[in-house]
C-alpha cells in the first residue's frame, strides 16, 4: 500500500510560499496522497549523497524534495524550495537510521564536511575538548553514529556545539546537549531514550538499512498522511506545525499513557509548554473521561488564546466538547455564583473603589500605622494565601518572603485592620477576586463529587494558593488528576506557592523542557542575561532553585538592539522610525508589540506613534482587536508572542520602579518581568531608554 508521509521540515518551507505556489504544491502532492501519480516524475539526482532522494517539479521555479525509501511504495515529502536550492539541498542530505534509537535521521552531510576542518583547527589549538570525558563506547551507546565521532571529538566548547547542533540529526544533537549540560551518560540515556521510548522499544529488532520502517517509528520527523483531505487539513495551517510535530521530549510528556498523580512540566519561555498542555488536554479528552477535562490558565485573555489554539489542534467536536477552557478566576466565579444562587444571595465583585474605601475605613478606625497597599498585600499574600480565619492563626503564621518582620503588637494591629476591611466588604456582600477563589475552594472541597476528571493548568507559576486549593478540590486525587505547566523564571506576581505545601506532590513526575521554539538564540541569550546568577524558587516545593541550564534555540537572527535617548520625545521618535522600518520590511502591524512598565508610559507611546501616523491598538483597552501595532504594559505581554517587540522606557527609576526599594524578592520579580517581556519576541527585540539605562539590562556584546 503506497504511503505518503510529511516531514516536519516541510511545513515551515510551505508556509513561506505564495498562495498560487501553495495550491500547486497541494495539487502535486495530493496525487501522492491519492496514489494517482500519472504525469508526475520523480527525478533522481547525480552526485547525491543519498540515492534515495528525488526531486519533483512543482512549477517553473519550485521543486519538491522527496525521500523514496527502497522498500515499498512509500514517499516522504521533505521540503519545497526554489529550483537551484532544491537541487543543492537534495544533493547534500543524507538519511540514516540511528543504531541506538531506531529513528530516522537526516543530516546536511555537505555542510558538516565543510565545517569539520574548521572544528579540527580550533580543536588543535584548544586546551580542552567538550566531550573528552566520554569514551567512544559511551557516545556510541548513546546513539552517536560512528562516522560522526571524529567531528564530535573536535567540539571544544558549548559555542562550537551550538554552531554544529543545527546540522546534526536531532537525536544526536539532543544527546550532545544533554552531556554538555552536565548530565552523566546514564542520565543522558534516561533523558533522551525516554523521548524516543516507542522507537527504542522497537529498535532492538531494527534494520538500520530499513529507512521505511524507521520513518514510521519517527513521529517527530514525519507523519503519515491518510489522503488528500488530511493533507489539506495539515497544509491549511502551515504556521502551526506544533499541531502535528512535537519534539520527542514534548511528545513523551503530552502523550504519556498515564501519570500516577500530579505531573509538572517546566521550561523557560517559548519551550512549548502551552503546546504540550494543549496536546495533553486533547489526549486526556480522547479517552472519553466520565467528567470533563479542565484546561485553565491565569487570565481570561490567556484562556481565550488557549481555546483558539485548541480549536486549531483538534477538529473532533466530541473531544472539543469534553474540554472546558476557562481562566482560573472564571472557574472560581462559576463555583462561587452557583453556591450563592443556591442560597438566594445577591452579591457583587468589589471594585477598586470599594476596596480602597474599606481600607480607609479600617485605618480610620484603628489608626494602624500601615499603608493601605501594605494591608491589601498582607491580606492577599498571607491571610488569603494561608486561608487564615482567626487572629490567633495570623499571630502564629509564617510570613516568610514578605520582607520586613512584624512584632506581635504590629500583627495584632494588622489583623484588626484586615478584619474591619473584610467585614465592611462582607456587609455589602462585595467580594474581591481572591476572596471568591478562596471561598470557591471551600465550597468545592465541601462537595462530595469532583467537578472534573482531569485538569491541565498553564502558567502555573503565577497562580495564588487559593486558586490551587480550588483546582485541587475540583479534581479527585489520583492518576492523571493535575497536569501543570509553568516557568518559575516568569513569576511576575507575588503568588509564590509551593505545590508541596498545598498538598500537590509532583516528585518523580516533574520534567523540564529546554529547547526554545519561539525566539532566536540571540534573543534567548540576551534574555537569559537578565536572570544570570539569579536563583528562582522552583514550583514543586518553593525551596530548591530552578535553572536555565540547557536553555537554547536552533533559530538565529539579529542581536537585540538597545537605543539610548536623551529624553522621551527623542526616544519615541526613534521608536516610530523603528516600527516604520519593520512595517516596510513586511512585518504585519499586528505582529509588532510595544510595551512599557506602566499604563501611563504605554499611553504616552501610543500617542507619539499616532502623531507619527501609525495605527495602534492598545491590548488593555480594545483587546488588541483593532488594526495596528499592539501596545500594552509588560505584565500584559505574559503568554503572548510577536514577530517584533519594542520595550520602551527601560530605564533607571522605571525598571525597577523607584518605589520598590531594595527588597530582593521585588527586584527578582522585576527581572522576571523583563525576562518575560524580552522573550515574547520571535525575530527582533528592540529596547530603548531615556537617560540612564535600567540596571537590570545585561550588557550587549557588539
Ligand atoms: N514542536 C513544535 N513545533 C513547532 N513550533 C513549536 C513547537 N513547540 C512550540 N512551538 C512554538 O513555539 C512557540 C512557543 O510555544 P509555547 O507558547 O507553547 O511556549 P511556552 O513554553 O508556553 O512559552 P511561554 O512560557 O513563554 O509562554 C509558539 O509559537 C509555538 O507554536
Amino acid at each position: 500500500m503506497p504511503r505518503l508521509m510529511l516531514a516536519s521540515e516541510f511545513l515551515p518551507a510551505y508556509a513561506k510560499l505564495d498562495p498560487p505556489v501553495r495550491a500547486r504544491v497541494q495539487s502535486v502532492f495530493g496525487k501522492f496522497a491519492e496514489h494517482t501519480f500519472a504525469g508526475l516524475h520523480l527525478e533522481k539526482l547525480q552526485n547525491a549523497r543519498d540515492e534515495r532522494v528525488r526531486t519533483i517539479r512543482i512549477d517553473k521555479f519550485w521543486r519538491g524534495i522527496v525521500l523514496a525509501p527502497a522498500s515499498g511504495d512509500q514517499y516522504c515529502l521533505i521540503n519545497v524550495l526554489p529550483h537551484d536550492e532544491a537541487i543543492a539541498y537534495a544533493r547534500s542530505r543524507l538519511f540514516s537510521v540511528n543504531h541506538a534509537l531506531g529513528v530516522i535521521e537526516m543530516r546536511d552531510a555537505e555542510k558538516l564536511e565543510l565545517i569539520a576542518p574548521a572544528l579540527r583547527i580550533q580543536a588543535q589549538a584548544a586546551p580542552e575538548r567538550l566531550f573528552a570525558a566520554f569514551p567512544d563506547k559511551d557516545l556510541l551507546r548513546l546513539g552517536i553514529e560512528p562516522d560522526l565521532l571524529p567531528l564530535v571529538r573536535d567540539i571544544t566548547s558549548e559555542a562550537a556545539l551550538q554552531a554544529v547542533e543545527r546540522l546534526l540529526p536531532q537525536a544526536q544533537a539532543d544527546v550532545l546537549t544533554a552531556l554538555a549540560s552536565g548530565l552523566s551518560v546514564e542520565e543522558t540515556w534516561a533523558e533522551v531514550s525516554a523521548g524516543y521510548a516507542e522507537q527504542c522499544a522497537a529498535a532492538e529488532s531494527v534494520d538500520t538499512e530499513d529507512l521505511g520502517a524507521a520513518l514510521s517509528r519517527s513521529p517527530s520527523f514525519a507523519v503519515a498522511v491518510a489522503g488528500e483531505a488530511e493533507l489539506a487539513a495539515i497544509l491549511d495551517q502551515p504556521f502551526d506545525s506544533w499541531r502535528v510535530f512535537l519534539h520527542p521530549s514534548q511528545r513523551r510528556l503530552a502523550y504519556a499513557a498515564s501519570y500516577a498523580g500530579p505531573a509538572l512540566v517546566t521550561g523557560a519561555a517559548g519551550t512549548g509548554k502551552t503546546v504540550v498542555a494543549l496536546h495533553r488536554a486533547v489526549h486526556l479528552a480522547r479517552h472519553r473521561p466520565a467528567l470533563p477535562v479542565l484546561l485553565t490558565t491565569f487570565t481570561r485573555a490567556l484562556s481565550d488564546n488557549l481555546r483558539a489554539s485548541l480549536d486549531r489542534l483538534e477538529t473532533g467536536q466530541e473531544v472539543l466538547a469534553t474540554v472546558d477552557v476557562q481562566g482560573v478566576d472564571q472557574l472560581a466565579h462559576a463555583v462561587f455564583s452557583e453556591q450563592r444562587a443556591s442560597l438566594g444571595e445577591h452579591w457583587a465583585v468589589a471594585t477598586d473603589a470599594d476596596q480602597a474605601a474599606a481600607w480607609q475605613h479600617a485605618l480610620d478606625l484603628t489608626q494602624a500605622p500601615f499603608a493601605p497597599e501594605f494591608l491589601a498585600d498582607e491580606w492577599e499574600h498571607v491571610v488569603l494565601a494561608q486561608d487564615l480565619t482567626t487572629a490567633a492563626q495570623y499571630l502564629a503564621c509564617s510570613r516568610a518572603g514578605r520582607g520586613e518582620a512584624l512584632g506581635p503588637r504590629q500583627r495584632e494591629q494588622v489583623w484588626q485592620a484586615i478584619d474591619i476591611a473584610a467585614a465592611q466588604l462582607r456587609a455589602a456582600n462585595k467580594w474581591t477576586f481572591l476572596q471568591i477563589a478562596a471561598e470557591a475552594a471551600r465550597v468545592q472541597a465541601g462537595k462530595s463529587a469532583p467537578r472534573y476528571q482531569h485538569a491541565v493548568i498553564d502558567e502555573a507559576q503565577d497562580l495564588h494558593p487559593a486558586h490551587w486549593r480550588l483546582l485541587r478540590a475540583c479534581v479527585a486525587p489520583g492518576a492523571d488528576d493535575l497536569f501543570l505547566v509553568g516557568d518559575p523564571h516568569q513569576r511576575i506576581y507575588r503568588n509564590n506557592a509551593s505545590l508541596r505545601a498545598l498538598g500537590i506532590e509532583v516528585r518523580g513526575r516533574s520534567r523540564r523542557l529546554t529547547l526554545g521554539y519561539r525566539s532566536t538564540s540571540e534573543i534567548l541569550d540576551f534574555a537569559a542575561g537578565i536572570l544570570t546568577c539569579r536563583q528562582v524558587a522552583d514550583l514543586a516545593d518553593g525551596q530548591n532553585s530552578d535553572s536555565l541550564s540547557g536553555y537554547r534555540s536552533l533559530l538565529h537572527g539579529r542581536k537585540p538592539f538597545t537605543r539610548a535617548a536623551a529624553h522621551r520625545a527623542e526616544e519615541l521618535d526613534a521608536l516610530a522610525a523603528q516600527i516604520k522600518t519593520w512595517l516596510a520590511d513586511g512585518v504585519p502591524a499586528a505582529s509588532i508589540a510595544v510595551a512599557a512598565r506602566t499604563r501611563h508610559l504605554v499611553d504616552e507611546a501610543a500617542e507619539a506613534l499616532r502623531v507619527h501616523g501609525l495605527e495602534v491598538s492598545t491590548i488593555e483597552k480594545d483587546a488588541g482587536r483593532q488594526p495596528g501595532v499592539r501596545l500594552c504594559t509588560m505584565h500584559k505581554l505574559k503568554g503572548l508572542e510577536f514577530q517584533c517587540v519594542a520595550l520602551v522606557a527601560i530605564e533607571s527609576g522605571v525598571v525597577p520602579p523607584t518605589r520598590l526599594g531594595a527588597d530582593a524578592a521585588d527586584l527578582l520579580r522585576e527581572r522576571c518581568l523583563l525576562f518575560v517581556a524580552a522573550t515574547r519576541a520571535r525575530d527582533a527585540l528592540y529596547i530603548s531608554y531615556s537617560g540612564d539605562q535600567s540596571s537590570l539590562l545585561p550588557t550587549l556584546v557588539a
